[in-house]
């Protein structure tokens, strides 16, 4: 239902969690892995970087390049063909005001550089913020001629304004995974294992959107404004892109096959062209890390990589790297 060309917000729990999503089949390939690693930054600051070359060019003969584990954030846009937004029946709601509030991801084995993959998606959760609804939508990806689980995504999107639709005394909350699933994040009051600082580019947003979310909120002034920003913002996972490559080069020497899970929440916008500080911190095989936008000093993102091991060498510390303050 639209009222001046604005949606007004409605939440009907029982018909969005009935919904049956279709699958979504879909193939990608290498020149599609180049081109995400360029818009989360590789090679932005060294274009023959030794730690980031692999991901975009077949180095020294190497026969695939590599895909970062985070170009497995990109399988989801394929369920609302790359606009950002995902169509459950039963929830309407501003797709202006629509924000990504979290990323979980799963990685099962090392992403392929190709493949003919297929999505399967459900509702993970759905909660009722009385300001907003956040809604969990699961992905998870298979090989298409195998059935080989590659990974699972879990997005989280805050729907501002959509809020306030629970009939009972309790707000609702709905989920179907474990709640020690995702811990919360608390930044430790200790100094960082390592830190690095990424600077992004203004075009950074205009080129991230090629990899497969046109969401105009990051490439429209106008959309921007109608969401409450100056101008367009970066998008969530292009952030989570720059923060898992500053984990992946600091403690895993660039290989990005080294990489188990990813979750990151998103505390704030981040702007075109600000400089991203990521800030390390080594627990064991998890490496917890908060992004700041240094400009504003401030805290936009936060979240944990964990990893499949940590070299004994760098487990006090990090590996000594361009790019590292
Ligand atoms: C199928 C895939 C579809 C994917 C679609 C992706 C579309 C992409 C869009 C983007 O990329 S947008 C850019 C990236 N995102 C952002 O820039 C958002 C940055 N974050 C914020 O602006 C704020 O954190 C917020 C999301 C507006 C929330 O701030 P607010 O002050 O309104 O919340 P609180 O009052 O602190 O908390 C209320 C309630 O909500 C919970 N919560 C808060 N932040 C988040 C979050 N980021 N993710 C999930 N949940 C969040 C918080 O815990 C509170 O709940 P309770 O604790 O009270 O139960």
């Amino acid at each position: 239902m639209a009222t001046n060309g604005r949606t007004v917000a409605s939440v009907d729990p029982d018909v969005a969690l009935a919904y049956k999503f279709p699958e979504v089949s879909f193939a990608y390939d290498e020149r599609d892995v180049a081109l995400y690693a360029l818009g989360v930054g590789a090679c932005g600051a060294d274009a023959v970087d030794d730690k980031e070359l692999h991901l975009v060019h077949h180095r020294d003969g190497q026969r695939h390049i590599k895909a970062l584990p985070t170009f497995a954030s990109l399988f989801p846009n394929k369920n609302s063909n790359g606009r950002g937004i995902v169509n459950v029946p039963g929830i309407h709601f501003d797709a202006s005001l629509l924000l990504h509030g979290q990323q979980y991801i799963e990685i099962y084995k090392p992403i392929p550089s190709c493949a003919s993959v297929v999505n399967k998606v459900k509702v993970a959760g759905l909660h009722d913020k009385g300001k907003a609804t956040i809604l969990e939508i699961e992905t998870t990806t298979s090989l298409k001629d195998s059935g080989e689980v590659l990974c699972m995504n879990r997005s989280t999107i805050f729907l501002r304004g959509a809020g306030g639709f629970s009939d009972s005394s309790r707000p609702y909350s709905y989920t179907t995974y474990p709640a020690n699933q995702i811990s919360r994040i608390s930044i430790p009051n200790s100094a960082p294992s390592a830190v690095y600082e990424d600077q992004t580019q203004q075009s950074q947003a205009l080129l991230y959107r090629l990899s497969g979310d046109y969401n105009p909120l990051h490439s429209d002034p106008m959309v921007a404004q109608v969401a409450g920003f100056t101008r367009p913002i970066l998008h969530g996972l292009c952030t989570l892109g720059f923060a898992a490559r500053a984990v992946i080069k600091s403690f895993c020497n660039g290989d990005p096959a080294a990489v188990r899970n990813i979750f990151g929440r998103f505390l704030l916008h981040v702007y075109p062209g600000e400089t991203l500080v990521t800030e390390m911190w080594v627990d064991g095989q998890r490496v917890q890390y908060q992004t700041k936008a240094k400009e504003r000093d401030r805290a936009v993102l936060s979240g944990y990589v964990l990893l499949k091991h940590i070299p004994s060498s760098l487990s006090s510390g990090a590996d000594n790297g361009g790019g590292r303050l």
